[in-house]
């Protein structure tokens, strides 16, 4: 007997909107390398050059800390790799790359949340886990709506941003991004971007999160 997967697309509207294969900000022109439309998510090529990417990584080195989650800021084993906000650095770097993403995503850079750097070594990961708060939640007053991977590092093996309701497998590679989205109105499309950073085997591997929020931020 044949089954068949359930169409949960819809067509909604999303927020990052674009054409053709190139995003041109002001510094920098990018390349669209991967686009899956519902939920959107897209893999971006040379948004980051080498330098950028080493410097935010020497930015952040001494302020690492184990990472920890949700609101309780409770030290778990959903995600064993440490990592920092870089929201108090003062360094142009910082504020160029968060005004790049911001434009190449047409979101105004008040609703992001300050760059978030991790690192995983050997064994470290990030559980699957949905971006967005708990409707239930404070925070979700003003809740995320979107998410941009940095990769900082290439990863010799492992490491992959997966979606395993997508079946769908980002690999690392220093400079690129991953771009997806979570503010549909079918619920059921936002649940599908659960995701998860999976375990680094060999290498490490370093990326910057900026989260998008549906209004500015203070
Ligand atoms: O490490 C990854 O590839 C995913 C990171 C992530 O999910 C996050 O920062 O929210
Ligand atoms: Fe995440």
């Amino acid at each position: 007997m044949t089954t068949y997967v359930t169409n949960t697309r819809s067509n909604e509207p999303t927020i990052f909107n674009f054409t053709g294969n190139k995003i041109k900000t002001e510094d920098r022109e990018i390349d669209v390398l991967v686009k899956f439309e519902e939920p959107l998510v897209v893999v971006l090529g040379s948004v980051l050059d080498d330098e950028e990417c080493d410097r935010l990584i020497e930015l952040s080195r001494n302020r690492l800390q184990r990472s920890k989650i949700g609101v309780e800021k409770i030290v778990s084993d959903i995600r064993t790799s440490s990592g920092a906000f870089l929201s108090d650095v003062q360094d142009d770097l910082v504020s160029t790359v968060e005004k790049r993403i911001s434009s190449i995503v047409g979101i105004p850079v008040e609703h992001a949340e300050g760059l978030h750097i991790l690192n995983y070594k050997p064994g470290q990961e990030y559980k699957e886990h949905f971006d967005y708060f708990a409707a239930t939640s404070k925070a979700a007053s003003n809740n995320r709506i979107c998410t941009v991977v940095l990769y900082l590092s290439d990863v010799e093996d492992g490491g992959e941003t997966y979606f395993p309701k997508l079946g769908l497998k980002v690999y690392p590679r220093k400079g690129m991004a991953v771009y997806f989205e979570y503010f549909y109105n079918n619920q059921t499309l936002n649940e599908l971007t659960l995701h998860g950073g999976a375990p680094v085997n060999i290498g490490e591997k370093w990326i910057a999160t900026l989260w998008f929020r549906r209004k500015k931020l203070d």
